[in-house]
């Protein structure tokens, strides 16, 4: 699949990816700046998906600095990442540049305190 001109809004540049090789790397560097990052629907203050609020409600309570990216704003990026992610559904939670997963294994992580180990391992780090 072919990518053109697709821009995220993330820090102070916009990201463009202009063909599928670059958005890869462009996505690597998405997902590497900063330990924990949420492809999500909706922002962090409003989210527009009842699974998107769940992973952002968890995150909020553990205390740990995180980005969100709301795909809901760029379509190529939406479809893109499913691709990229190789998982169909959103949101998508990465933690130091790996795919985590989306709410359902969040929440199990979260319950089993697998999540809060691994966060405290990668922020002390
Ligand atoms: N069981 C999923 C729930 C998430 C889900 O089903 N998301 C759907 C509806 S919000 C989705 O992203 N569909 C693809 C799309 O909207 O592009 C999980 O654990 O994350
Ligand atoms: S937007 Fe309908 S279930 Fe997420």
């Amino acid at each position: 699949m072919e990518y053109r001109h697709v821009s995220i809004s993330f820090g102070v540049e916009p990201l463009v990816m202009y063909n599928s090789y670059h958005y890869r790397t462009t996505l690597d560097k998405v997902v590497t700046s900063q330990k924990v990052v949420l492809f999500m629907k909706g922002t962090k203050e409003f989210p527009q998906c009842g699974f998107s609020h769940t992973v952002v409600q968890i995150l909020k309570s553990l205390n740990v600095p995180f980005e969100t990216i709301n795909i809901l704003e760029n379509d190529m990026l939406r479809q893109g990442l499913k691709e990229y992610s190789n998982w169909p559904t959103f949101p998508q939670l990465y933690i130091d540049g790996e795919f985590f997963g989306g709410c359902d294994i969040t929440v199990e992580a979260y319950k089993s305190g697998e999540l809060q180990e691994l966060l405290e391992k990668i922020l002390c780090s």
